[in-house]
């Protein structure tokens, strides 16, 4: 049975216009991104063979930042026996591997030259405050500002069992919180505005950027006129797979929602989060789920302690274009949760697709493959192996070839954001309007 999934316990379970925004500005290169969604295009990012960001350990240990050279039938019935379910809550391996980063000669150089097509922007390689731990959150600094965790997420397995009438995928997932991710900054303003702060956004139109636009929907949806001041922390890569973007912008719903005391409910918020994107609900829940539909249907899971060597290719095809390619197999048997919990593997359908158009996902996992069994993260490029113990898979980590970017981190028994807003107090508030004049 594989780490994270032994003692699983069931516990069954587009865009609104732009705010009145200020600052940044830039894009990415290309053109824009999947219909009616978010973000432009990508690609490889330059250098992205060649930097290094490799941490060490999860939660807790030292940083080390350096640049480097280089199923079975069935519909999923969370009251499946061995299986404790609750209602939905919304609707290692071994092996030794030389210096040099694995090159692969087997691609199909037209596909991925078509694919190409767009590296994404490095990952930050910054340290992030206090380790790299999420932030807890939820206290206000005498500047107003209050810090709010917006975990990364991984899909364990991801399958595809039909296709909506609107061209969207029915899905089959188990989201995996981690305890790794962004750090939102909010703070209240008297004037109405929603402004964004900081640099590592720069590139995304404002009109794109996920955290305005969440703040921007809720205050539509709510009818109310409240401003706020954002500042996003990037740790996750863009397009990664890792749920970045959209955690931001549920992280941005459920705090703002706790700042503004709108009080709406968490079922509200994550379906004002579902038009913002298929990934935001989970956030918005703050648990780890099985998922289904298009990621609206959550079952909330507990999943065993696990850690996770997470890797980072460096490049980035669109979720729209990598649902579209024709090659996907869009009509798995649906698994169940127990099919799950067995171990049995049930993959990422995007796997296949992904290795075959980018080379640098296909060298991830070869070089992946020495130390675990590898697997896609939603429609990658991000991808990772899973260890019951951090020991082993900080051992896997040292045994990677210095070129691929990687690090260890925790998975995290729910969000780290649901900590935070529990830990946030009337009293917090209190001081937050005080220190704005709010
Ligand atoms: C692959 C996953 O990350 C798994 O967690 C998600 O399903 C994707 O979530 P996301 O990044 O929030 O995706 P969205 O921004 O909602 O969708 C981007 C585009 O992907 C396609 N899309 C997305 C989700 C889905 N179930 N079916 C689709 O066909 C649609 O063309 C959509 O326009
Ligand atoms: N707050 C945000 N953080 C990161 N990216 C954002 C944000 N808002 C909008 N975007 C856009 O979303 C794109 C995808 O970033 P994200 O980190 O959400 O990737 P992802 O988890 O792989 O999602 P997807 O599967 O949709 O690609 C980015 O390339 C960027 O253009």
């Amino acid at each position: 049975m594989a780490p994270g999934r032994a003692g699983l316990r069931g516990r069954a379970g587009r865009a609104g216009d732009p705010a009145e925004l200020a600052a940044g500005g830039g894009r990415w290169r290309g053109a824009p991104r999947g219909p009616g969604r978010r973000h432009p295009p990508r690609s490889r990012r330059p250098g992205a063979a060649v930097r290094g960001h490799r941490s060490r350990g999860a939660g807790g240990g030292a940083e080390r930042v350096a640049a480097r050279t280089a199923g079975r039938r069935g519909r999923a019935r969370p009251g499946t026996p061995g299986v404790r379910c609750r209602p939905a809550a919304g609707a290692a391996g071994a092996g030794g591997l030389g210096d040099r980063f694995p090159r692969v000669a087997t691609v199909d150089r037209r596909r991925a030259r078509a694919a190409a097509a767009h590296r994404r922007p490095p990952w930050r390689c910054r340290r992030p405050p206090r380790g790299r731990r999420l932030e807890r959150g939820g206290a206000v600094s005498e500047a107003g500002w209050s810090a709010w965790p917006a975990p990364a997420k991984l899909n364990l397995f991801l399958r595809i069992t039909g296709r909506r009438a609107d061209g969207y995928h029915e899905l089959q997932t188990v989201f995996r919180m981690l305890d790794w991710g962004d750090t939102v900054r909010l703070r209240l303003r008297p004037d109405g505005r929603i402004v964004r702060h900081g640099p590592d956004l720069a590139a995304v139109p404002e009109a794109a950027d996920l955290s305005l636009r969440a703040a921007d929907m809720l205050r539509s949806e709510l009818n109310v006129g409240h401003g706020v001041d954002i500042r996003v922390e990037k740790r996750t890569p863009a397009g990664g797979g890792f749920g970045g973007g959209s955690s931001d912008a549920a992280t941005v719903l459920r705090a703002l929602d706790a700042i503004w005391g709108l009080e709406a409910g968490v079922d509200r918020l994550a379906a004002i989060g579902a038009s913002l994107g298929a990934d935001v609900p989970v956030f918005v829940h703050g648990h780890n789920a099985w998922a289904e539909g298009v990621g609206e249907r959550l079952f909330p899971v507990d999943l065993a302690p696990a850690w996770y060597l997470v890797a980072d290719p460096g490049v980035h095809v669109a979720t729209a274009t990598l649902f579209q390619a024709p090659e996907l197999t869009r009509d798995a048997a649906p698994a169940t949760i127990s099919d799950f919990a067995s171990g049995a593997p049930l993959g990422n359908v995007f796997e296949p697709v992904l290795r075959g158009l980018e080379p640098a996902v296909e060298a991830a996992f070869q070089a992946l493959a020495h130390v675990g069994t590898p697997r896609l993260t939603g429609t990658g490029s991000g991808c990772f192996v899973e260890f019951a113990a951090r020991g082993p898979a900080e051992d896997a980590l040292a045994r990677l070839p210095q070129g691929l970017d990687a690090r260890v981190v925790a998975g995290a028994p729910r969000s780290p954001l649901l900590d935070a807003l529990a830990a946030w107090s009337p009293q917090g508030r209190r001081q937050e309007v005080q220190g704005t004049g709010f």
